[in-house]
């Protein structure tokens, strides 16, 4: 079986290296230099490596310009998802370190200070502390197409120091889409330009290190371990919620693992904010492996999950119902999977759905008769969430760059090294998947009952009904055209059907529907009390005033009495006397 692997990625990450360095040590002041990276180009490295010596001493001599490029095609910013131009709306951070290129722009009201004090983030390690910090940042490839390198119309920019104003920077990051030709282009025979078209090339994970997991997270546990990572619950000492943190087990940075771990982060940060796939809240590289921090899924891998009892057809129903709508998100993206299998389908038990039906239950219990709803939301095994995880092997279909999977869950195409219908590899997988949990495994990895799944050869699994069994093996079908696509398998028939559906949708739309109701009520009951309050306020001022005015009128009458007798007692005309006495002292 043959792969296509990467053949550059320690050469690229030498070089980039190399060349950040000597920049660095020959510019006072670090630029800020968004870059787009051409992932999967084998070119680019080859650029890097071909640099003649006159052009590294053009670049050398060049002062605060970028690193050396010989070509940007393109380079875009987006604001989606937590690209630059998102984060420079929120970022305040001023950790120069950091692989943000918002973060980097926001610093830029800072940089003169930062540069004046060469005061360095303290997370910063020894190696890195003789080093400019960089005002870099990686281009994710896995942004939206249009919005991407793609489109060849454009040449992106690297930022000159000449050019970098707070005002420039946040025009470039913050400007609408359609504004995009107006952002900095530099002119024809403008020196800048050729700076500007630089070959893109990866930040080095090596100068990134930064320490956060002691400092930011407890380690709770260690719960799993894949071919790639480990993977710890911990609780972030801040928030005090919890997350899967997932930390390399070897170190990548400088390794051929570099660009998979890359590809991770970019995948999920592209991917993680739809229900069915894992969720992501941050990557960093730290001692030179990479770290990231994802929503943790508290009901474990679908592997465990059938570890005891394969799942009975109503159950793979809701599996497939989840794993589709994530697959056709991820589809949807123009990516792909590419490892779709059990132990990278996570689950989450929706706990607070469970204890919201608690809550609700108990609140409810002889208002409205819903108890026994409640009763059996909370018992009910569907309040399952599948999500897909470990998104390491997630590629373009514009651009593929098909890394080694696990060969039990792949298509045969795909191990002939045809990348011609990717999506369909995932539907396949997806297939294979649902032909192991429900009683079909375990899965050969070779031999001819290996090639029989793959032939269209698909035993028939018992417990499940003809439509299911039909399904799977249209899944699995050979000729990768005659699969179902993720959009079509959603639109089935098996998951249409109004049990499929399933206790687990319409009882959270229920428990978020009555929830609403809940906040509703308590916020007209809220009103209602305000609404007495102000009535008795209102009603006791008003009956303050009156009593006031009759005091009014009290002492007006009084008053007028007293002018008619200016001393009516001793002790006043004591007290009148004493201030007067008290004026002339102050005089
Ligand atoms: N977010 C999460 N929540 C709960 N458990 C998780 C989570 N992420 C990972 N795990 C557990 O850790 C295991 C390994 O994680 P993952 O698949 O991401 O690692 P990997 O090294 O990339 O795996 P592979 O061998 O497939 O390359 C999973 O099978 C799962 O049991
Ligand atoms: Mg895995």
């Amino acid at each position: 079986m043959a792969f296509r692997t990467s053949k550059h990625d320690l050469s690229a990450g030498d070089t980039s290296m190399e060349q950040e360095h000597e920049m660095e040590t020959s510019s006072p002041t670090p630029t800020f230099n968004p870059r787009k990276l051409r992932f999967a180009d084998d070119d680019f490295d080859k650029d890097d490596l071909q640099d003649s010596p006159q052009q590294k001493k053009k670049w050398k001599d060049a002062p605060a310009i970028s690193p050396p490029y010989q070509k940007v095609r393109a380079l875009r910013l987006f604001d989606t998802p937590a690209t630059p131009k998102t984060i420079l709306k929120t970022s305040t951070t001023s950790n120069c370190n950091h692989l943000s290129a918002a973060a980097a722009a926001v610093n830029a009201t800072l940089r003169d200070e930062v540069f004046r004090t060469t005061e360095r983030p303290r997370s910063l390690p020894l190696h890195n502390r003789s080093m400019q910090p960089q005002d870099t940042a990686n281009v994710n490839p896995f942004t939206p197409d249009s919005l991407m390198a793609h489109n060849k119309k454009r040449c992106r920019t690297q930022i000159g120091r000449e050019n970098l104003t707070v005002h420039s920077v946040q025009k470039f990051l913050l400007s609408d889409r359609s504004d995009d030709d107006a952002v900095w282009l530099p002119n024809e025979g403008d020196p800048m330009r050729e700076i500007h078209q630089q070959a893109p090339k990866r930040l080095a994970l090596h100068d990134t290190n930064i320490s956060r997991f002691k400092r930011e997270f407890m380690q709770v546990s260690l719960i799993g371990v894949g071919e790639f990572g480990v993977v710890f619950q911990c609780v972030n000492r801040l928030d005090g919620c919890i997350y899967a943190i997932k930390k390399s087990k070897k170190p990548v940075a400088g390794s051929s693992f570099e660009k998979r771990a890359l590809n991770e982060v970019w995948a999920h940060a592209v991917l993680g904010k739809h229900d069915n796939v894992v969720r992501y809240y941050s990557a960093w590289a730290e001692d030179d492996h990479m770290l990231i921090q994802n929503e943790f899924c508290d009901g474990g891998s679908l592997q465990a999950r059938i570890k005891d009892k394969c799942l009975t057809e109503s159950e793979l129903k809701i599996l497939l119902m989840h794993v589709i709508e994530g697959l056709r998100y991820i589809h949807s993206n123009d990516l792909v999977h590419m490892d779709i299998k059990p132990e990278n389908i996570f689950s989450t038990m929706n706990l607070v759905a469970n204890k919201l039906a608690t809550d609700e239950q108990q609140q409810c219990k002889d208002e409205d008769g819903m108890a026994s709803v409640y009763e059996e939301l909370q018992n009910s095994e569907n309040l399952v969430t599948y999500k897909i995880g470990d998104l390491g092997h997630v590629t373009s279909v514009k651009e593929p760059h098909v890394e080694e999977g696990d060969c039990r869950y792949l298509p045969k195409e795909i191990l002939q090294e045809d990348y011609s219908n990717l999506f369909k590899a995932d539907i396949f997988s997806l297939g294979i998947t649902l032909y192991e949990v429900a009683g079909g495994g375990p899965l050969p990895k070779n031999g001819p009952e290996w090639h029989k799944l793959r032939n269209g050869e698909v035993p028939v699994i018992a417990s499940l009904s003809k439509d299911f069994n039909e399904l799977i093996s249209q899944m699995m079908h050979p000729d990768p055209n005659e699969r179902p696509t993720s959009m079509s398998i959603f639109n089935h028939n098996i998951l249409s059907a109004v049990d499929s559906k399933s206790k687990l949708q319409l009882g959270l739309e229920l428990t978020v529907e009555k929830r609403k109701n809940e906040i509703l009520i308590n916020k007209l009951r809220d009103a209602k009390k305000q609404i007495k309050l102000l009535e008795q306020q209102i009603s006791v001022l008003a009956s303050t005033n009156t009593s006031e005015l009759n005091d009014g009128k009290r002492c007006l009458r009084s008053f007028t009495r007293r002018m008619r007798t200016p001393f009516p007692s001793h002790s006043k005309f004591e007290g009148l006397r004493d201030r007067n006495k008290n004026v002339i002292a102050n005089i």
